[in-house]
């Protein structure tokens, strides 16, 4: 069985724990009936023996598949990583919506994206990577109970994501300690009403007004002081034609949305000024998780 599963950027800015998008950089993952349990990865972590053991993968690939099947087997996984590691790019959403396809595909259980989705919050409790990891496209998601409710909007292909990638990690754990208990109503309604503006932008492809839907006071400043260089990130890319510059999720990558035709001088400036930095430009992407047997 293949499995493909594309990087996620969440929150978007103001849209905190509810907003996100696919982006076309995906894990690919193979996995074939063995005789033993074995494992190979490829790409990003490759060089990491926490990543090479991929506890996070198996343990809900097995849950499930044991769930699904009655039955424990063996197999073997061939890992493709892409997708970089604890830096705001959904890679834990990748692996755990990979590891529910693959528990279903091995188990040879009708195959139900919604129900991936549900599934899914049980091990990541905010729905804004695993949506858009499941389902592509842009994504307003909530919560009630157990259920993810969602409403999907394709992305229009004349837009990219520039994506700024830090030489350090930022685990979203650690990146949620940082954030306060209590919010004070003026930036609850700042960020509150820019989200909901957000949405009626991408709903309507009224980019050019992204830049103020754009803004947030609830947890982007709070959370790029711990980079600092962020702030420059931003100021940036937004001076060079970027519709939008967020943190992308708890960080540290940078998103930044743009028009094809502005992409690559906004990447190419970004490259100049931070060379240590890594600088993809990204087609947008609306299919999610693909499986194919
Ligand atoms: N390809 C992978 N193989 C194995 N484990 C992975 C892989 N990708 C992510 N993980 C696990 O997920 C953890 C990173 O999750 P974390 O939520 O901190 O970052 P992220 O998902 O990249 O960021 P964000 O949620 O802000 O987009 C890693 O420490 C590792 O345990
Ligand atoms: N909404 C989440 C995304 C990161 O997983 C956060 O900002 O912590």
């Amino acid at each position: 069985m293949f499995i493909s599963v594309p990087a996620t950027s969440a929150n978007l800015g103001p849209g905190f724990d509810t907003l996100g998008l696919a982006v076309d950089l995906r894990n690919e993952i193979i996995i074939k009936p063995s005789k033993f349990l074995s494992l190979s990865t490829h790409g990003e972590g490759a060089d990491n023996p926490k990543i090479k053991k991929n506890s996070l993968f198996l343990s809900i690939f097995n849950e499930n598949y044991k769930r699904l099947s009655g039955r424990m087997d063996n197999f073997r996984f061939e890992f493709t990583n892409r997708i970089p590691i604890s830096r705001g790019l959904g890679s834990s959403s990748a692996v755990i919506v990979a590891a529910l396809s693959g528990a279903y595909g091995m188990a040879g259980v009708k195959y139900n994206k919604r129900e991936i989705l549900n599934q899914a919050l049980r091990y990541e409790h905010h729905p804004d990577n695993i949506t858009p990891a499941v389902m592509g496209g842009f994504n307003v998601a909530c919560v009630e109970g157990d259920r993810v409710y969602s409403k999907k909007r394709r992305m229009p292909d004349y837009l990219r994501a520039v994506v700024v990638v830090p030489n350090r990690t930022i685990s979203t754990a650690r990146s949620r300690t940082v954030l306060p208990k209590m919010y004070r109503k003026e930036e609850t309604v700042y960020s509150l009403s820019r989200a909901a503006y957000m949405t009626a932008l991408f709903m309507s492809e009224s980019w050019d007004l992204l830049r103020i839907a754009s803004k947030d006071k609830l947890h982007q400043a709070r959370r790029m002081k711990m980079m600092p260089e962020l702030f420059d990130v931003q100021k940036t890319a937004l001076k060079h034609g970027a519709l939008m510059s967020t943190l992308s999720g708890s960080g540290s990558t940078f998103f930044n949305l743009a028009y094809e035709k502005d992409a690559e001088k906004i990447a190419q400036s970004l490259r100049d000024r931070f060379p240590q930095f890594r600088v993809f430009v990204l087609a947008l992407d609306n299919n999610g998780v693909t499986t194919r047997n």
